[in-house]
C-alpha cells in the first residue's frame, strides 16, 4: 500500500489543509500493521500542539501514545464490519478520531487524527493532566498555555471530522478504482460517445482550458460531485453537459435545474416532487427532477441561491441518495450524479453563514474553475470562427470579420464571457447581409464605445498605411484606454491584454503614459 501516492492525492491535500485550518490538528495514515506511516522507525509524528508534543519527548510518552493508536487499530482490524469512523481516548484523556481503509475487503490501515479535547477542561482535570505530563517530562514548563492550545471539539465538530476522515477514505478508493493494477494491461477507453468526444463541444485550447480538459478527462469517469465555479457565460452549463456525456451515465437523462429560478416551495416541489395534497393544487403525486435525473446527472445551476431548508435536503440527497416528497412521509431513493454551479464565492457565502458549511465540503469534492474570457483572450479567434460556423446561415457568404474587427474585439472586456461574444457574432451575421467579411464598423456600438476614443474607429483602426504604424497607434490606445478602464491597475489590464505586467509597465513608459514619475520609474 504506497501511502505517499495517497498523500498527494488533489482531495487528501485539500482536506489535510481544512484539517489543520480548523482545529490545527494533522491528518495522518497507519498501516495494516498500525505502523504510522511517514514517522521516523514508526515512531509517532510530532503531534500537532505543545502538549501531546511535549508528551512524546519522553520514551515513556511515545511508547503510551503508540499504545492508544494500537487500540483503535485493533478495534478496525478486528471487525471487518467497522466501516466508519470511531474515536478513542488515548492515554492523556485526549481523543483520537480513526477512520478504517478497505480494499477488497482486506484492512489496509487506517486515517487517524489525535490529540483532540471533547470537553472544556474541568480544573481538577487539567492539573491531573499537568501533573501526569510533569510525570513523564519534569522540565516542561508553560503547561498552561500548552493546554489552552488543545483543540476542542464539541460533538458537531466531532462529526463533522469524521465525515472529513470517511470522505477522505472514499476519496482513496475511488482513487484505487480508477487505476488498473500494475501487472494488468490499462482498461481500453470507455466506448466513444456517438458523435464523437463530448469535450469537443468545448471550444478553446489556451493555457486555462487545457487544464480544465485535463482534470475534465479525470473526473468524468467518476461520480464524484463537482462544483463548477465561473461568471455567467463562461460556459458551466456546457462544461456539465460534456461531462455527463463522456462518462458512464451518457445513456441516462441529464437534468438542469436553476435554483434561483423559483421561490422556495416551488423549487422544492420541482427537485423533490410532492404528493397528491401535499398543498392547494396538488391533485396528483408529482415526480420530482431528482427523480427524473435516476441513474443520470442533475445539473443544480446557482446552488449559492439555495434556501437553508433546501440545502439540508440537497445535503441528504448526497450524503444518503434519500429524500422526502413535499408531503411525503417515505423516503425516494436515487442514483444521481450532482455537478453544482455558481458564480459567487461560496466560501464566502459559508463565512457569512448563507451556505452549509458541510454541504459546501460536500459538492466542492472536485471544484472546477472557468475563468472569464478576457482572462483567455487566445480562445477568442477559435470561438469566433466557431461561432460564424454556427451561427452561418444557408446562402450566407461571410468568410470571417476585416482585420480591424478582431483587435476591437480583443481589447473589450466581454463581462457577459462567452454568451455574449456569441451573441454579438449572431447580430454581426445577421448585420453582414452578404459580405464576405463582416466589418468592424458593424460591431455593437456598446463595444466600440468601450474600447474606442468617442466610440468611432479613430485612427488607430485604419486600414490603410503603414503596418507596425498602425500597431503601434492600435497597441497605444488599447493601454491608454485600458488604463482609465482599470484605474491604472496594472496587473489586472496586463492579464486582460495579455502581456506580462512588465511588459506593460515597459509599454506605459515608451507611450508615455505615465501617470508620474513614479509610475514611469516602477519595475516589477
Ligand atoms: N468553450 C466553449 N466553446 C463553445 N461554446 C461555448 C463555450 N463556453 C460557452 N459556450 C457557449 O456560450 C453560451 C453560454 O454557455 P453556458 O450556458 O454553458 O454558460 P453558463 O456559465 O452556464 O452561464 P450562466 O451562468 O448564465 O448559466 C452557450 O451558448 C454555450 O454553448
Amino acid at each position: 500500500m504506497d501511502f505517499e501516492k495517497y498523500q498527494n492525492l488533489p482531495t487528501i491535500i485539500l482536506l489535510r489543509e481544512l484539517i489543520r485550518k480548523w482545529w490545527q490538528a494533522d491528518l495522518t495514515f497507519a498501516d495494516k500493521h498500525g505502523v504510522v506511516q511517514g514517522w521516523r522507525g514508526g515512531a509517532p509524528p510530532l503531534p500537532p500542539h505543545d502538549f501531546c508534543r511535549l508528551s512524546v519527548l519522553a520514551p515513556e510518552g511515545e511508547r503510551r501514545c503508540s499504545e492508544s493508536l494500537r487500540s483503535l487499530h485493533e478495534k478496525f482490524k478486528g471487525n471487518t464490519r467497522l466501516r466508519q469512523a470511531l474515536a478513542q481516548d488515548c492515554h492523556l484523556n485526549f481523543t483520537l478520531v480513526g477512520a478504517p481503509l478497505y480494499l477488497d475487503a482486506e484492512y489496509e490501515g487506517m486515517l487517524f487524527v489525535q490529540g483532540l479535547l471533547r470537553h472544556p477542561l474541568e480544573e481538577q482535570t487539567a492539573l491531573n493532566l499537568k501533573s501526569q505530563l510533569r510525570e513523564l517530562v519534569p522540565v516542561a514548563s508553560d503547561l498552561d498555555r500548552a493546554l489552552a492550545r488543545v483543540p476542542l471539539l464539541d460533538a458537531r465538530e466531532m462529526g463533522k471530522l469524521s465525515d472529513l476522515l470517511e470522505l477522505a477514505i472514499h476519496e482513496i478508493l475511488r482513487h484505487e478504482e480508477s487505476t488498473p493494477p500494475r501487472d494488468e494491461p490499462p482498461a481500453a477507453p470507455p466506448p466513444p460517445s456517438p458523435g464523437g468526444s463530448a469535450f469537443e463541444t468545448l471550444i478553446g485550447r489556451s493555457g486555462p482550458m487545457r487544464e480544465i480538459l485535463k482534470l475534465m478527462e479525470k473526473v468524468a469517469q467518476s461520480d464524484s460531485t463537482v462544483l463548477i465555479n465561473g461568471e455567467s457565460g463562461t460556459g458551466k452549463e456546457l462544461v456539465a453537459r460534456a461531462l455527463h456525456q463522456s462518462g458512464p451515465r451518457r445513456d441516462k437523462s441529464f437534468v438542469v435545474q436553476n435554483c434561483s429560478a423559483f421561490n422556495d416551495n416551488l423549487l422544492e416541489s420541482a427537485l423533490f416532487g410532492h404528493t397528491r395534497g401535499a398543498f392547494t393544487g396538488a391533485t396528483r403525486d408529482k415526480k420530482g427532477l431528482f427523480e427524473v435525473a435516476d441513474g443520470g446527472t442533475f445539473f443544480l445551476d446557482e446552488v449559492g441561491d439555495m434556501s437553508p431548508a433546501l440545502q439540508v435536503k440537497l445535503l441528504r440527497v448526497l450524503q444518503e441518495g434519500t429524500f422526502l416528497p413535499v408531503g411525503g412521509t417515505h423516503p425516494r431513493e436515487v442514483d444521481v450524479r450532482v455537478i453544482a454551479a455558481t458564480h459567487k464565492n461560496l466560501a464566502e457565502l459559508v463565512q457569512r453563514g448563507e451556505f452549509r458549511e458541510d454541504l459546501y465540503y460536500r459538492i466542492h469534492v472536485i471544484r472546477l474553475h472557468l475563468p472569464p474570457l478576457r482572462e483567455r483572450r487566445e480562445d477568442l479567434p477559435v470561438l469566433i470562427e466557431h461561432f460564424l460556423r454556427k451561427h452561418h446561415r444557408e446562402g450566407q457568404r461571410a468568410r470571417g470579420l476585416e482585420p480591424e474587427a478582431l483587435p476591437l474585439l480583443n481589447a473589450y472586456h466581454w463581462p457577459g464571457n462567452i454568451r455574449e461574444l456569441e451573441n454579438e457574432i449572431e447580430r454581426l451575421l445577421v448585420l453582414g447581409g452578404d459580405r464576405e467579411w463582416l466589418p468592424a464598423a458593424l460591431i455593437s456600438p456598446r463595444i466600440q464605445e468601450a474600447v474606442l476614443p468617442g466610440g468611432q474607429a479613430g485612427p488607430s483602426w485604419r486600414a490603410t498605411g503603414k503596418l507596425p504604424e498602425a500597431v503601434e497607434a492600435l497597441e497605444r490606445e488599447m493601454i491608454q484606454r485600458g488604463l482609465a478602464r482599470t484605474q491604472h491597475n496594472k496587473s489586472r489590464l496586463a492579464r486582460e491584454l495579455g502581456i506580462s505586467r512588465s511588459n506593460l509597465i515597459l509599454k506605459i513608459a515608451r507611450y508615455g503614459l505615465a501617470r508620474g514619475p513614479d509610475e514611469a520609474g516602477e519595475e516589477d
